[in-house]
């Protein structure tokens, strides 16, 4: 059965812990919808994963909706949710909420994604209001890197930390369904989890969450440009990949690729007269 907001909101009553992968594409997105994760983010991490750039800030709406639609089409059952890139939502709330219709409609997303408290709340009750679900993003918000100066753990002292908490009680009545909360320390990620309504999910935020989100190349050992520590790797994909490689690179160069297992035939008498 298809996983909605309503899962979401369920998951936080009974206590059951939400589990959210990115994916960029369909065969990815159906594998992990196979193995039952109840909601996949095309995180504009696919600027970093896919696309090989150093940050986020250049990712676009048609990257953004090329990849959407193409986790939609592999999603049967988890939650699509697709992040608004760089300068999608920041400008004006119309820009906010033409922006996610357009994740809706041209991407095929159940909810979007985008990063911010207080100062994008006008933005996330606006785009509630139309009928899109929103996950909020705070704590480390990596579309503003330039901002911060580098990825840095976020809510330390106690100002920031109140900040934190302010934000997330800002988004919630804004109303977003959910709240990542990213590079936060384990102990303040789980007070905002108690304090809150709506499901927290967390990335680089502890054990205290309601849910967990991991970028699948880094939990899979595919990418490597930097690691956080936030990272585990639950299989060794890359290494597989590469040894993958080799031995189709090896087999080809020797001649034992393609054999006759993996080859066409025709009749020997109608080659004959070709001769
Ligand atoms: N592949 C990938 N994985 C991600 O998790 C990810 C992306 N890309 N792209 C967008 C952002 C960038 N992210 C990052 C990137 C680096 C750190 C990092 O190096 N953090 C330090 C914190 C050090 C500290 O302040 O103590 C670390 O060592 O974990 C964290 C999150 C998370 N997102
Ligand atoms: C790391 C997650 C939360 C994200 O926003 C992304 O993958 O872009
Ligand atoms: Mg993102």
């Amino acid at each position: 059965m298809k996983k909605t907001v309503t899962t979401f909101a369920k998951a936080k009553a009974s206590g059951e812990k939400l589990t959210m992968l990115t994916a960029y594409d369909y065969s990815t997105a159906k594998l992990m919808d196979e193995a039952g994760v109840d909601s996949i983010l095309v995180g504009d991490s696919l600027g970093n994963v896919v696309l090989g750039y150093e940050d986020t800030v250049s990712v676009t709406m048609e990257d953004m909706i090329h990849h959407g639609a193409a986790v939609a089409r592999g999603a049967k059952e988890a939650l699509v949710v697709i992040d608004m890139p760089f300068m999608s939502y920041q400008t004006s709330v119309y820009d906010a909420v033409v922006n996610a219709g357009r994740l809706m409609k041209e991407g095929r997303a159940n909810a979007v994604k985008l990063e911010g408290g207080v100062e994008v709340a006008p933005q996330i009750k606006a785009i509630t209001q139309a009928g899109i679900p929103v996950c909020a993003h705070i704590g480390l918000t990596p579309q503003s890197i330039n901002a911060f100066g580098g990825f840095k753990v976020q809510g330390k002292t106690e100002a920031a930390a109140q900040k934190l908490i302010d934000d997330a009680l800002v988004v919630q009545d804004a109303g977003a369904f959910a709240v990542v909360l990213e590079c936060v320390p384990e102990k303040l990620a789980t007070l905002v989890t108690e304090k809150l309504d709506i499901p927290t999910i967390g990335i680089g935020a502890g054990n205290g969450c309601d849910g967990q989100v991991l970028v699948y190349a880094d939990m899979l050992g595919m990418f490597s440009d930097f690691t956080p520590k936030f990272v585990k790797r639950f299989a060794e994909t890359g290494a597989m990949m590469k040894q993958g490689f080799e031995q189709y690179i090896k087999e080809v160069k020797e001649g034992t690729y393609p054999s006759a297992e993996h080859t066409y035939a025709i009749a020997d008498d109608v080659i004959e007269k070709l001769y």
